[in-house]
């Protein structure tokens, strides 16, 4: 008998080819003062203009922020919250990838309740809530529309970090497909990518003992039913739109699925939290400085097989809502794990971490540090420790998935 679920979710979610046109009146309601966070890219495209002019003729005054840089910069957002500070707005959109997102969400939280982002760092340390955010993402990948965290890189780190809280979901996510037509195959691959991990993992994350208190305690509390229900429904759009829209990007439909996989993966980690993968592709993408969805991805099969000990029954469900079958649950396990590998692969995904560049030499440290994302390690149902870990990495260094134990 099910007792207890959870769900973080926006208070709003519109999603639909053409659901940009309802950015104007639906900032309109959180007051007339707009600041835009943004990147020069999309600053200067025809479709982002035409959304401003929406806005403006909704009757928004706008102030547009295109200094979004990849992967957030910490101090890009002390530096943005100054002139954000003067214009006083009353809302903050953010449009673009999930870059654009986290920046918007960190410049209203550091609007709102001023101080510096690192005594953010961590969860439920925002305060209270901040300025309204409406997120309106352009690539079909991070989630960011729908989780409480912003993920930004601070030169006083070696890994990113996070700020996790449930103020900083955003009120309202507008997610329109026909935004993401103008992605190329490799960045659609690598946020695809990205977003089946979420999907995976959270359904793959602890299910923990219900308590009151268990939201109160965790930003992220591990699988429910009703993040099940998204990331198994992510899982099985996702998996049918990633191949297709990656090889012919003007595919409305198929953008369509991977657009509301990752709205769905988001919905789904954004309570569940992540894990193993994710754990792992912080080292492994402070050497490399690849891209966040190609470690992950690059990962998720090893950790996949890993975990095939402590959530055989999970790995089945997952393998079903691909379409798979098999003999026995422990066949359509291996199956699952082997389709998983294959679609990453045939998308171009590194098939292992050699092949993402990372060093042998660097192994050891990668798992040191990776263990240390303790909120994520123990969101994976199989403990890990410095030994397993040690064998996981080798085995994905290695690319030989039928190593892992
Ligand atoms: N907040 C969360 O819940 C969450 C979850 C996962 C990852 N992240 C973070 O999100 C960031 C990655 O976001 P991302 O993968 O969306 O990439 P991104 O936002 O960094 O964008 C990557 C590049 O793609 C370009 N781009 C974006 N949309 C485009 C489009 N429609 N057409 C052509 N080019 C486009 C951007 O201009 C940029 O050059 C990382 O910092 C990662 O750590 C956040
Ligand atoms: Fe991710």
């Amino acid at each position: 008998m099910i007792t207890s679920t959870a769900l973080r979710a926006p208070r709003e979610i519109l999603f639909g080819s053409g659901q940009r046109r309802s950015l104007g009146r639906v900032a309109r309601r959180f007051g007339n003062r707009a600041l835009v966070c943004t990147d020069a890219r999309l600053a200067g495209d025809p479709i982002f203009l035409e959304m401003m002019d929406d806005l403006r003729s909704a009757g928004m005054v706008v102030q547009i922020d295109a200094g979004v840089e990849p992967d957030v910069p910490r101090d890009s957002c002390v530096r943005a919250a100054v002139p954000a500070r003067e214009f006083n707005p009353d809302l903050v959109i953010g449009i673009g990838g999930g870059s654009c997102l986290d920046y918007a969400k960190c410049v209203a939280l550091l609007m709102t309740h001023g101080g510096s982002p690192e005594q953010y760092y961590g969860e439920f340390k925002v305060p209270g809530p901040v300025l309204p955010i409406i997120a309106m993402p352009t690539t079909a990948g991070t989630g960011s529309e729908a989780t409480p965290v912003a993920v930004l890189s601070d030169p006083d780190k070696i890994m990113k970090v996070g700020i996790s809280s449930p103020y900083l979901i955003p009120q309202v996510a507008i997610c329109d497909p026909e935004l993401t037509l103008t992605c190329p195959p490799g960045l659609t691959a690598v946020t695809g990518a990205d977003a089946l991990t979420h999907a995976i993992e959270a359904f793959m994350a602890v299910r923990r003992e219900p308590s009151p208190d268990l939201a109160l305690e965790r930003v992220f509390i591990g699988k429910t039913e009703m993040t099940d229900f998204f990331a198994l429904k992510a899982i099985s759009l996702i998996n049918a739109g990633l191949d297709r829209a990656c090889r012919e990007g003007s595919d409305l439909e198929a953008r369509t699925k991977v657009m509301m996989g990752a709205l769905y993966a988001g919905l789904a980690f954004g309570t569940a939290g992540t894990a193993a993968s994710h754990a792992i592709q912080y080292p492994i993408g402070a050497l490399t400085h690849t891209a966040h969805g190609l470690g992950v991805a690059c990962m998720m099969p090893y950790v996949m097989a890993y975990n095939r000990a402590a959530y055989g029954a999970e790995l089945a469900e997952i393998g079903r809502a691909m379409g798979l079958d098999g003999a026995d649950e422990g066949q359509l396990g291996e199956l699952t794990i082997r389709h998983v590998a294959t679609l990453f692969r045939t998308i171009g995904i590194p098939a292992s971490l050699a092949e993402l560049g990372l060093a042998r030499d660097k192994l050891a440290w990668v798992g040191e540090q990776g263990l240390t994302v303790d909120r994520l390690i123990k969101n994976n149902p199989r403990p890990l420790d410095a030994a397993s870990m040690e064998r996981l990495l080798q085995a994905a260094y290695a690319g030989d998935l039928a190593s892992v134990d």
